[in-house]
């Protein structure tokens, strides 16, 4: 394997499949199934998920919601996808364990770094959710965060699109794919694949991150043999 420790970041938004809203449970057994056989790889496994299916701070501020309680609902989101991939995890009896940013107990427990290490060094998948805790942030920069904390080796963006490219390819399909990409040539052609504040953080703290599609079975241990599947975002 390339990677021993991974960040891996989920998009909410893909979670709900075809469905158009919540949680499609296919598509949640088919990310269950990638993350353990990561884990029986020996692949230490840390996740962080993002809550557009259920409900973002920005779009409901759009809408006449006050945006730090949207916000705060945005990061209760993320927390209900986390359980729905812990309980498919147990299902799959794969050790996995929730971290929240905000004390819930007993819903999650409390996130420390010390407690998410030593339950990733047991084997166990650490979903690590509410976010930052804070509003006005997002998931990837929850991402870029933890993957700092727990020393991961890689940020894998697992999303629903299979790397990074020239423009948007869901509205121009003209775009084309990078292999490999540098933080600096992302800012210079104002690339919306993360916000500024996620990208910046793993800049500045040299973690690497690699964009791949989630959706297609198979690739999330294609990307952690180190196969050319997606994006390498880096220095
Ligand atoms: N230059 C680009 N290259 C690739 N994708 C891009 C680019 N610009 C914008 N995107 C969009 O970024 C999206 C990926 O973001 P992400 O996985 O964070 O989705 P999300 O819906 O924001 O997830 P979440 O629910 O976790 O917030 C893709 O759907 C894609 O359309
Ligand atoms: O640190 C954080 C993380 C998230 N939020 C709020 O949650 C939603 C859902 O997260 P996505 O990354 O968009 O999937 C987000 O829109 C924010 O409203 C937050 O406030 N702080």
């Amino acid at each position: 394997m390339k990677y021993k420790r991974v960040l891996l970041k989920l998009s909410g938004e893909s979670l709900m499949g075809e469905q158009g809203y919540g949680i499609d449970p296919e598509r949640l057994n088919d990310y269950a199934e990638q993350i353990k056989e990561a884990v029986e790889l020996g692949v230490q496994v840390g996740i962080v998920i993002g809550g557009g299916n259920i409900f973002r701070g920005l779009s409901g501020a759009s809408k006449g919601f006050d945006r730090y309680k949207g916000d705060q609902m945005g990061m209760l989101a993320t927390v209900i996808n986390g359980l729905a991939l812990q309980s498919a995890l147990q299902a799959m009896a794969v050790r996995t364990r929730v971290l929240t940013a905000i004390r819930m107990e007993p819903v999650g427990e409390y996130y420390d770094k010390p407690k998410a290490v030593d339950a990733l060094e047991k084997g166990e998948v650490v979903i690590l959710s509410a976010g930052t805790g804070n509003p006005y942030f997002t998931t990837d920069t929850g991402s870029s965060l933890r993957g700092i904390e727990i020393e991961a080796d890689v940020m894998l963006k697992g999303t629903r699109v299979d790397g990074v490219y020239t423009a948007d390819p869901e509205k121009d399909p003209t775009a084309t794919k990078f292999d490999e990409i540098t933080f600096d040539e992302v800012y210079n052609r104002g690339l919306k694949i993360m916000d500024l504040t996620a990208t910046t953080m793993c800049k500045e703290n040299n973690l690497d991150i690699v964009v791949f599609d989630m959706d297609t079975k198979g690739n999330l241990i294609k990307v952690l043999k180190g196969e050319n599947i997606g994006t390498v975002v880096k220095n």
